[in-house]
């Protein structure tokens, strides 16, 4: 009796059973992914609660004996954190205006100054940013007009007292020798204690770097003379507002007839 031979196995197909080199990669790759995958995810967990672990107390929210806590992974790779809240110092304040100048001006020479003269740049009493700002320039027209006025002039209140005294001794000296600023009839507005509100009695005028701000340090030496410290722009740029801007010192009620324009 003739047997029929054994049907030959059927061929492996691709899905039950492939070749073992592509199983191993299969496995490689899932297994790389699932630990990327596992990475990305402690380390998004480490940086969202790394913040909110130190403003807990140790042990907080946390059973007692449980494992301790796990060093944040790879600290270095994490991105840097972006603290919030109050908590946070505040930044630095910006630069003000008169160190900005200063920084791209050179610093304006010291002049000397009388005893109790405050009225300079290089006055207010120690003041030292008030100096400098004192001296910002803006720019200049083609042509500067500097204003120099002698005798007294309006003070302001926050000055010292004592600058106030000579210059109160100074005005009756002043008006003893008869050149004093006071005797002037509709010159100006007087106050007390700070002299008198009046228009400049000279002007130095000249072109931009014309050294025309040398000439008023030069002059400002005088203990008699009170200049300016900064150019109000009258002639060319604040005409309008009009003489009793220009002699109030609308810019510096402290310097108000102290007129470099
Ligand atoms: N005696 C004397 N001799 C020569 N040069 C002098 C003198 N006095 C002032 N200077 C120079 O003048 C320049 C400043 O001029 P100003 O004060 O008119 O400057 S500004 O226009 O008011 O900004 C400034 O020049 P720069 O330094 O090139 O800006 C001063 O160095």
């Amino acid at each position: 009796m003739a047997q029929w031979p054994a049907p030959p196995p059927p061929p492996p197909t691709a899905s039950s059973k492939g070749p073992p080199a592509r199983k191993l990669l299969f496995m490689c790759t899932l297994s790389l992914s699932v630990t990327y995958l596992c990475y990305s995810l402690m380390s998004c967990y480490s940086s969202l609660q790394f913040p909110l672990a130190l403003q807990e107390p140790p042990g907080a929210g946390e059973p007692s004996g449980g494992p301790p806590p796990s060093p944040p992974l790879l600290p270095s790779l994490l991105p840097p954190r972006v603290q919030l809240g109050p908590s946070r110092p505040p930044p630095p304040p910006p630069p003000s205006l008169g160190a900005l100048a200063n920084a791209s001006r050179r610093e304006p020479p010291d002049s000397p100054q009388a005893p109790g003269e405050n009225w300079g740049p290089g006055s207010s009493g120690g003041g030292g940013a008030a100096n400098r700002d004192a001296w910002i320039r803006t720019p200049l027209a083609p042509t500067e007009m500097i204003t120099v006025q002698s005798g007294l002039f309006e003070r302001d209140p926050h000055e010292s007292s004592t600058t106030d005294e000579e210059l109160t001794g100074r005005r009756g000296s002043n008006s003893t020798s008869g050149g004093g600023e006071k005797g002037g009839p509709g010159s100006g507005t007087t106050t007390p204690d700070y002299g008198e509100k009046k228009l400049p009695q000279a002007l130095i005028i000249g072109v931009k770097k014309g050294g025309t701000r040398a000439l008023l340090e030069a002059i400002r030496v005088h203990p008699d003379v009170r200049a300016v410290g900064v150019e109000p722009h009258f002639f060319d740029r604040n005409y309008e507002k009009g003489l009793e801007w220009y002699s109030l010192g609308t810019i510096l009620p402290d310097r108000a007839t102290q007129i470099v324009c």
